[in-house]
């Protein structure tokens, strides 16, 4: 098995956008990060958790026991208002198991145009539809092996789900997210501009925080 340099931090994730986004966060440290994706010999790590703090502890011991080093494990997803707060702990499968961000942004505008329901705010200029209110949410997991602790943080950001995607960056959700605070949608951000308003940006700065 492939080992780990010293003062590297490892990211218990597979997902590359989130990986790009700690790798920036953590290179403004002076530091580099490692993925699951350069283990490919850990088997998947199952998401049975209730909470995103749930998953995310779990995805942090799985791989911090795995490999002997501390890990960070981020479980994050979409809240939607008038989908009573799904897709939720299940927004990365939320068009099925292993299904493609493009999939779970079409279902998601599928199901928000079949609602009978009002939009939430006024179009914007160009005539895109705001469907709903909806909350990114991220946890975060610190964990320890040789201790068995964790350090734990939470981080939101509120916005709306638009009628059609806009911008090329970011990942997942983030062409739909539009952020009324900006004008401006998330896929529209850069990553330093992501990280200042994002809840991955929140829960990150609150756990610098306990960190001290
Ligand atoms: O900043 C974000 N911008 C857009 N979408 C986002 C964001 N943050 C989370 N999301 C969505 C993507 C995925 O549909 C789900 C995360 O699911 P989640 O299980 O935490 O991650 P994942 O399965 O992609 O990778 P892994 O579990 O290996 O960390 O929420
Ligand atoms: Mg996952």
């Amino acid at each position: 098995m492939a080992g780990l340099s010293e003062g590297v931090i490892l990211i218990a994730t597979k997902n590359k956008g989130k990986v790009q986004e700690f790798a920036h966060a953590f290179g403004k440290l002076g530091r580099t990060v490692a993925s699951l994706n350069d283990f490919p010999e850990l088997p998947d790590i199952p998401e049975y958790g209730v909470t995103f703090a749930e998953n995310a502890r779990t995805k942090a011991k799985t791989a911090g026991d795995a490999l002997g080093v501390i890990a960070l494990a981020d479980d994050s997803g979409l809240r939607v208002e008038a989908l009573g707060g799904a897709p939720g702990v299940y927004s990365a499968r939320y068009a099925g198991e292993g299904a493609a961000d493009s999939d779970n942004n079409a279902k998601l505008l599928r199901e928000l145009k079949a609602l009978p329901q009002a939009d939430a705010a006024e179009p914007l200029p160009d005539g895109t539809r705001l469907l709903s209110r909806a909350q990114f949410v991220c946890a975060l997991a610190l964990y320890d092996p040789a201790t068995g602790r964790y350090i734990e943080s939470e981080g939101t950001v509120d916005g709306y789900i638009a009628s059609k995607p806009r911008g090329s960056g970011g990942f997942g959700y983030d062409p739909l997210f539009w952020l009324p605070q900006l004008g401006r949608f998330m896929a529209e951000l850069s990553k330093e501009e992501k990280q200042s308003i994002s809840h991955r940006g929140a829960a990150l700065a609150r756990l610098m925080e306990l960190l001290g």
